[in-house]
């Protein structure tokens, strides 16, 4: 989206940025202009700005002519938003304020995190994704097709912003728990990067959702005639892979610094293993769920009372997530003392097929090898009850798109042979949610150690009301993006990973213990984005992996503080805009009332 910049001198040119105040030297006379990036051209419109500064913009009388306060405003809009009937509504308001108002947009969702963030993310995402041809209005990042290979760099040239930070890129092959949507995954690298910005401050256009179309097993989106991606079956893995290696060539040559997040692929292993080492990437289902589950497990271990090498831990789902999750928790308890192997024999994985052995008959994807069993004695455990009756589990996961699959019985069986069972239902959206915060309490008396992917209430259980865990990798990826963009690393270690979900515990508060919480309150996500980026960070300088090597001088303290000052914030940022640009007007208003009498102006 184009913006205007406007000189001191008047002259208003269309710019990429919808970017702050920034001060500006000519090479020509070496004097210093301050150049104004119009935060966009819609936030020209903004009710809250003041006349003097409309009539510099040219948009006097263009809006309702008493300015208003961002008080009165965010009334408005939050009456707009409750007054839609339906999530998707909503999720449609929203997106048409972020569009129309960048700032106003994060302003609000800032101010009302618990609200706004499941209508733009998990769960409403979900059902975004799944009518996204249907409710579809305008372009929000960047679509690049099979037939764009061997072009992929010249198709970038497109996106009209100069500077890109970071991209989430996905095909839309699993979305959330949902399967393969194609094209209509859109929603996710939306959502995600709108959390990047809200949740750890990254400029909103420094942002590039990225969505490629491989094609798609989704038949009825094929036959689909509003469907909006091609109608061809997906493209095979070899295809894919040297798709992948022209785009990540292509992205970095556009943008060498850009931070590249992976989100949502049906099998993401093999470009995490081939990319990592050469650029700046990770992958979200696999490493920040990994390490956000890590740091509620800390939590939840600890409150357990069960020593790490008593943990038995029992995980339906085996796929990115689920492996991802059990290799992180693997080296946190290595990290407490075990060795690899001890720990490694902690885990039962379950898939579709049942428990995942050695000896099961199949054969076996790559990452889930490194968990099989082959203590089963031949004996091949097929349902999840038979596996949690053999294993008897203090913790169980669910990361298999399974609503539900958490019965009634396993629950309580999950009660009966633990003092604190760990239950964390990790599945998006909630429709997928293995099982409900309820049904976890209800069936083990409240004792559960309770986590899940997407929202719940809290709830009120014979007089005591229990507050849910939130294990979404939302606590993370904003702060590696962001400690990685700040210290420019040139790649994200496995250290770095591991710090992110190391830095959340800290930050739990002493009133959030008392409510045995896993995880620190939403409300504090910008808090907890900057301590986790200054994790990522220090991690990234023992790794020898950042650039930017004065931040090595720094205490912590003073690390963090630079890191928050170096966060977008949308209320600050308005309003040194509009200082700037009232300082601006008021210099104008002079030069033209000298000139006035003669030249009366028509504003
Ligand atoms: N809470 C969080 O932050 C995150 C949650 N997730 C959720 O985890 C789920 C899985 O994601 P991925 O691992 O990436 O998907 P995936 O497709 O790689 O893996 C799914 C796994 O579930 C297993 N599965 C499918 N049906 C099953 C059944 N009936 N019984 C037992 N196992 C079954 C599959 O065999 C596979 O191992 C999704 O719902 C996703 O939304 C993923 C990433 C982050
Ligand atoms: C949260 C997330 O990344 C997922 O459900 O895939
Ligand atoms: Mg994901």
């Amino acid at each position: 989206m184009a913006s205007k910049t406007v000189t001191q001198n008047g002259i208003a040119q269309h710019s990429a940025n919808y970017g702050s105040v920034v001060t500006h030297h000519t090479a020509k006379s070496g004097h210093t202009h301050p150049v104004v990036h119009i935060p966009s051209p819609v936030a020209h419109y903004d009710t809250t700005i003041s006349k003097p500064v409309r009539k510099y913009l040219g948009t006097y009388g263009l809006i309702p002519p008493e300015p208003d306060t961002y008080e009165v405003q965010k009334k408005r809009c939050l009456a707009q938003l409750r007054s839609k009937q339906t999530n998707i509504g909503k999720f449609i308001y929203l997106s048409q304020l972020r569009n129309a108002n960048v700032h106003l947009f994060y302003r609000i969702l800032t101010d009302h995190f618990t609200e706004i963030t499941p209508l733009v993310y998990t769960p409403v995402v979900g059902e975004a994704c799944q009518r996204w041809s249907e409710i579809y209005m305008q372009p929000e990042g960047m679509y690049l097709s099979y037939m764009d290979k061997g072009n992929i760099a010249n198709v970038l040239k497109n996106w009209p912003r100069e500077h890109v930070e970071i991209t989430v890129v996905t095909d839309g092959s699993r979305i959330l728990g949902l399967g393969d949507l194609g094209v209509n995954g859109m929603g996710i690298p939306i959502g995600k990067l709108a959390l990047y910005t809200g949740c750890a401050g990254i400029r909103p256009e420094g942002t590039l959702p990225l969505t490629i179309d491989l094609g798609t097993s989704n038949k009825a989106f094929r036959e689909d005639p509003m469907y909006l991606g091609s109608r061809r079956d997906k493209v095979t893995p070899e295809e894919e892979a040297a798709y992948l290696d022209e785009l990540m060539a292509a992205l970095k040559e556009r943008w060498p610094d850009i931070v590249i997040q992976f989100e949502d692929w049906k099998n993401p292993f093999p470009s995490l293993a081939k990319y990592r080492q050469d650029y700046a990437m990770f992958n979200d289902d696999i490493q920040g769920t990994g390490a956000v589950i890590m740091g509620g497990i800390i939590g939840a271990v600890k409150q357990s009372g069960v020593d790490p090498k008593d943990h038995r831990a029992v995980f339906l789902g085996a796929g990115s997530a689920g492996v991802g999750v059990a290799q992180q928790i693997v080296e946190y308890f290595v990290h407490e003392g075990m060795t690899e192997e001890d720990a490694k024999k902690c885990f039962w994985l379950v898939d579709s097929k049942g428990l995942v052995t050695l000896d099961r008959g199949d054969k076996l994807a790559d990452h889930k090898v490194y968990f099989a069993r082959d203590d089963n004695d031949s004996q091949q455990y097929k349902t999840l009850e038979e596996v949690v009756d053999h294993v008897k589990p203090t913790i169980i996961m669910g990361l298999s798109t399974i609503g539900g699959a958490f019965t009634t019985e396993i629950l309580q069986k999950m009660g009966k042979t633990n003092k604190r069972p760990i239950i964390f239902p990790l599945s998006n959206p909630v429709s997928k949610s293995e099982c409900t915060f309820e049904e976890a309490i209800v069936n083990t008396e409240g004792r559960a150690l309770f986590a899940s992917g997407s929202p719940f209430y809290p709830y009120e259980y014979e007089g005591k009301t229990y507050h849910p865990g939130q294990g979404n990798n939302m606590y993370v990826f904003p702060g590696i993006g962001l400690g990685t963009i700040l210290c420019k690393a040139v790649k994200v270690t496995d250290a770095m990973i591991y710090a992110s979900g190391e830095a959340l515990p800290t930050m739990i508060t002493d009133e959030e213990k008392e409510l045995a919480l896993l995880y620190p309150q939403i409300t504090r996500i910008r808090d907890v984005s900057a301590r986790v980026a200054l994790y990522v960070i220090r991690a990234a300088q023992k790794d020898n992996v950042d650039r930017l090597h004065h931040l090595r001088e720094m205490s912590d303290e003073k690390l963090e503080t630079w890191i928050k000052d170096h966060m977008y914030d949308p209320h600050s940022e308005v309003e040194s805009t509009e200082n700037e640009l009232d300082s601006l007007a008021k210099d104008l208003a002079h030069t033209r009332s000298l000139s006035q009498e003669k030249n009366p102006l028509k504003l």
